[in-house]
């Protein structure tokens, strides 16, 4: 049978809920068949993160990720020794430089194949900025440790739900109109559809593509974008053989007997693609960066400092984004 390599765990922000959360992921592993990971660094701070869930996690200090499949089954394997003292809900330039020394070796280690995946634990970007990271987020610094333009790293957020893909991401509201292009939306699309297929088993997902503006733009009565360049590039698409329609009114395509129709929604901004999601899914969805060279997923939420230490984050998104992770390294590893 083969095996994928285990997957590689950044921490997150130490003093934010991430760290807990691979903490309990890790006590569940057995009833979740989650696939061997380990963590980059924070031994201490993971322990202290178990604790504050009344959690006795036995640590596993490992000397390289091949060892993790085996220190799996005795303890949480630690990859480092970098580490830090965090004060939950409390961050700090020391815990955002260890979250992002976390990162950028996870992400190394996946793109060197000593990783199977790497699966992130969630960062507030603005603390992580102060100590160096210039990307607008993890989907973007990934995408320059694969070597890749930002554009080819295509964010979609999963869940049991419904699936969704924001055009343009971080981006303010102001500035959207302005960046969704034909091009934007031919090249977002053709990733979606090639990556649907390798790491998800559909060979011709249906791509359900929204409008901007209210009603799909009522024929061009609110709104120029949905005729003049979202309509024209679902024809090219259409053209070249993609399963795609739309644009579709927004407002009415996340409705339980729409979700049916499709594999995923194409949404023209952040939240217009977050807010069905995380109102359907919360506690079981993925972010997942499409088109890369290798598997990245982490938990759909942030690092909510407001309940980190307090035992009361639920763990489900990190499970999940650990079992995405793991079945999607999988089916690269021995391709059906
Ligand atoms: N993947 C990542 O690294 C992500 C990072 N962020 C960052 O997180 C920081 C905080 O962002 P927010 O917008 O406040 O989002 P958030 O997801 O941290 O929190 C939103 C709300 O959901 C709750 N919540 C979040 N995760 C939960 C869980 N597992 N169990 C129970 N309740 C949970 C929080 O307490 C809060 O009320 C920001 O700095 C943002 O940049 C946000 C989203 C994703
Ligand atoms: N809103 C999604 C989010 O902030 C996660 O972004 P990324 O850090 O995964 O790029």
């Amino acid at each position: 049978m083969v095996q994928a390599a285990p997957l590689a765990v950044s921490l997150g922000d130490p003093a934010g809920i991430g760290p807990e959360l691979i903490a309990e992921a890790w006590m569940r592993r057995e009833r979740e068949l989650l696939a061997p990971f380990f963590v980059v660094g924070g031994a201490g701070v993971l322990s202290a993160a178990a604790a504050s869930r009344e959690l006795s996690l036995p640590v596993v200090q490992i000397g390289c990720p091949a060892e993790a499949t085996q220190a799996f089954a005795s303890g949480l394997p630690v990859l480092g020794k970098q580490d830090c003292t965090p004060a939950f809900g409390v961050p700090d330039r020391e815990g955002a430089a260890l979250a992002l020394y976390s990162l950028s070796q996870a992400a190394e280690l996946a793109v060197s194949g000593e990783a199977g995946a790497i699966v992130t634990g969630p960062i507030a970007k603005s603390r992580l900025a102060a100590v160096g990271f210039s990307q607008p987020g993890q989907t973007e610094f990934v995408a320059d440790v694969c070597g890749l333009d930002h554009k080819d790293a295509v964010m979609m957020l999963a869940g049991p739900s419904l699936r969704t893909v924001p055009l343009t991401v971080h981006a303010p509201l102001s500035a959207v109109p302005g960046l969704i292009t034909r091009d934007l939306i031919e090249h977002k699309a053709r990733i979606v559809a090639r990556a649907l297929a390798r790491d998800f088993g559909l060979t011709l997902p249906h791509i359900a593509v929204t409008g901007l503006n209210p009603h799909a733009g009522e024929d061009g009565r609110m709104g120029h974008e949905d005729s003049a360049v979202i309509a024209p590039a679902i024809a090219a698409l259409q053209a070249e053989g993609l399963a795609i329609t739309g644009p579709h009114p927004a407002d009415a395509l996340f409705a339980a007997h729409e979700r049916d129709r499709y594999d995923v929604a194409l949404c023209m901004y952040h939240d217009q693609a977050l807010i069905p999601i995380k109102t359907l899914d919360f506690d079981q969805g993925v972010n997942v960066t499409l088109g890369l060279p290798i598997v990245r997923t982490s938990p759909d939420h942030g690092t909510a400092f407001a309940i980190a230490g307090k035992n009361v984050a639920s763990p489900g998104a990190m499970i999940a984004a650990l079992r995405m992770a793991g079945e999607c390294a999988m089916r690269r590893a021995a391709p059906l």
